[in-house]
C-alpha cells in the first residue's frame, strides 16, 4: 500500500486553509501537507456526532471501500487518523468545487456538457459495480469538479459495500427509485435510475418528478410520471436516452454500457 495508506497522520502534518463545504456531520477545509506540499481537503468529523447518528460503522465500511476504489471520476479518499474528539478524511481537492453550485449558477447545462458528465459518471459507475460497489449517490450535491473540469463522484457516506441495503431516507426523495421509495430488494440498477434523474436535471435545472410535497414526489416518482417541459430546448436522442433510464421495471433500464453507445452520448459527449 503506499506510504500514504500506512502512515500515522496527524493535524502538525497538515497547514490547514480555508473552509471549503460544511456536511451534515462536520467541516471540510483545504489543507496542505507540510512534507509533500501536496493540497488536499480536510474533512473534520466529530465522534460525538458520528456516535450520536450510530454511523461509526458506516464511515468505517466507507474508507475501506474508497480506499480500494480508484478512478479519475471518484474522488479520491487518500487516508483517515483521529484524535480525541475528531475523527479526519484526507480527500483528493477538487479545485473547481461543488458541481450544484455550477448548476445554479447556470440554471441548466449544454447538451455537450451534460453528455460529457453523463458518460463520466457511467463509467464511474460501471467501475464501482465490477467492485460490487453501488449507489455512489449521485445527486449534484455529491459531485465535484476536478481542475480540468472533470466530474468527480464525492460521497457524503451514503454508499455501502453490499447489495439490498438499507438506506436511511436522508434529504430529497428525488433521486429514490421506485423500487427504493417502496422499500423493496434493490440492486446495482437503482444506479442507473439516479443517473437518469441526474441527466435530466443537467438539462433542465430541475429533477423530473419535483413536486411540492413529499407525497406527490413519491406518487410521481412510483408512477414515472416523466414530462418534458417545451423550454429549454432538449434534442430528442436526450429525451429518449432519458426515457431508457426512467423506467420502473429496474430489469428493463437501459444498461450502463449500452448507455455509453447510445446515440446522444456518442455524439455530444467530449471524448473522454
Ligand atoms: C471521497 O470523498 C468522501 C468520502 C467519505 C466522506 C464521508 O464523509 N463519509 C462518511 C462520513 C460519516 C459517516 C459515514 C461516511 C466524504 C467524502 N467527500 C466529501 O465530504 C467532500 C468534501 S467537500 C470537497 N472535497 C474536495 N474538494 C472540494 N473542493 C470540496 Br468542496
Amino acid at each position: 500500500a503506499s506510504e500514504a495508506a500506512q502512515k500515522r497522520w496527524t493535524t502538525s502534518d497538515f497547514d490547514v486553509g480555508k473552509p471549503l463545504g460544511r456536511g451534515k456531520f462536520g467541516h471540510v477545509y483545504l489543507a496542505r501537507e507540510k512534507r509533500s506540499n501536496h493540497i488536499v481537503a480536510l474533512k473534520v468529523l466529530f465522534k460525538t456526532q458520528l456516535h450520536q447518528s450510530q454511523v461509526e460503522h458506516q464511515l468505517r465500511r466507507e474508507v475501506e471501500i474508497q480506499s480500494h476504489l480508484r478512478h479519475p471520476n471518484i474522488l479520491r479518499l487518500y487516508g483517515y487518523f483521529y484524535d480525541q474528539k475528531r475523527v479526519y478524511l484526507i480527500l483528493e481537492y477538487a479545485a473547481r468545487g461543488e458541481l450544484y453550485k455550477e448548476l445554479q449558477k447556470c440554471k441548466y447545462f449544454s447538451e455537450r456538457r451534460a453528455a460529457t458528465y453523463v458518460a463520466s459518471l457511467a463509467r464511474a459507475l460501471i467501475y464501482c459495480h465490477g467492485k460490487h460497489v453501488i449507489h455512489r449517490d449521485i445527486k449534484p450535491e455529491n459531485l465535484l469538479i476536478g481542475a480540468q473540469g472533470e466530474l468527480k463522484i464525492a460521497d457524503f457516506g451514503w454508499s455501502v459495500h453490499t447489495f439490498n441495503r438499507r438506506r436511511t431516507m436522508c434529504g430529497t426523495l428525488d433521486y429514490l427509485p421506485p423500487e427504493m421509495v417502496e422499500s423493496v430488494e434493490h440492486d446495482a440498477s437503482v444506479d442507473i435510475w439516479s443517473l437518469g434523474i441526474l441527466c435530466y436535471e443537467f438539462l433542465y435545472g430541475v429533477p423530473p418528478f419535483e413536486a411540492r410535497e413529499h407525497s406527490e414526489t413519491y406518487k410521481r416518482i412510483v408512477q414515472v410520471d416523466l414530462k418534458f417541459p417545451p423550454k429549454p430546448i432538449v434534442s430528442s436522442y436526450a429525451k429518449d436516452l432519458i426515457s431508457q433510464m426512467l423506467v420502473k421495471e429496474s430489469t428493463q433500464r437501459l444498461a450502463l454500457h449500452k448507455l455509453l453507445e447510445h446515440p446522444w452520448i456518442v455524439q455530444s459527449a467530449d471524448p473522454s
